[in-house]
């Protein structure tokens, strides 16, 4: 993506707010290394199966819960049967700061405290189709952090997983949150752009995805 070209913040529809760069390349290689020690275990890295027998093409590890289709738990019963590491507190902050990037309300990010994370890691070959993030019992933003390749991101209504929705391209750094009117848009990545990361960023090839939500669940919960 050129510098030359400016990529301004934008809603795409009310709560769907798109911040173009918003980690710096140091804070993306630290993102990056967190996630490489996330993806080695307690529960390692997978391409999480579907109830219909098929896999999904992106590869998935998370922390804090474990999700899996199409519910969370604190223990990985689809992987190793491990408890998925612990959602950390910096990850909490950052999340705040890209609830008060994104929608700049300062009362709405200090309340905002995410406890789950799904990393997403997309080889040249890998897409999203579209769905709706509702496995959450909480409505609460979902904040999402792109580094590496670019990729194709489509983000759709909340109505029907086709038209209309607008595609846009999510960089290396960029941004993305969806909350309030836009809390339960479909949205999926058809593609990724291979080859278009920085290497600085700490990701040589591939695409990293890192969703923040919040789950509202209570460790009674993860007792049942
Ligand atoms: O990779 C992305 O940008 C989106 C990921 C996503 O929608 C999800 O994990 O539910
Ligand atoms: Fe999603």
């Amino acid at each position: 993506m050129s510098a030359l070209i400016p990529r301004p913040v934008r809603e795409l529809a009310p709560g769907a707010v798109h911040v173009p760069g918003w980690l710096t390349l140091d804070q993306q290689r630290d993102l990056v290394a967190a996630c490489r020690a996330w993806a080695t275990g307690p529960v390692p890295i997978r391409h999480t199966r579907l109830p219909g027998g098929g896999v999904m093409s992106v590869r998935t590890v998370c922390v804090g819960w474990h999700w899996q289709p199409y519910r969370y738990t604190r223990v990985a019963g689809d992987v190793n049967g491990q408890r998925v590491a612990e959602f950390p507190e910096w990850m909490v902050r950052l999340g705040r700061r890209a609830l008060l990037a994104a929608y700049g309300d300062a009362a709405a990010a200090a309340e905002y405290t995410p406890d789950t994370a799904l990393v997403n890691f997309y080889d040249g070959q890998a897409r999203l189709g579209m769905h709706q993030d509702k496995d959450e019992r909480s409505s609460a933003p979902v904040v999402s952090l792109s580094i590496g390749d670019t990729c194709v991101f489509r983000v759709g209504n909340t109505e029907t997983r086709t038209k209309p929705y607008t595609d846009i391209e999510l960089v290396s750094g960029d941004l993305f949150v969806f909350g309030g009117p836009s809390r339960y848009i479909y949205h999926g990545v058809p593609r990724v752009l291979g080859g278009t990361a920085d290497p600085a960023c700490g990701l040589s090839a591939g695409r990293l995805n890192i969703t923040m939500r919040v789950t509202g669940l209570t460790d009674e919960d993860a007792r049942r």
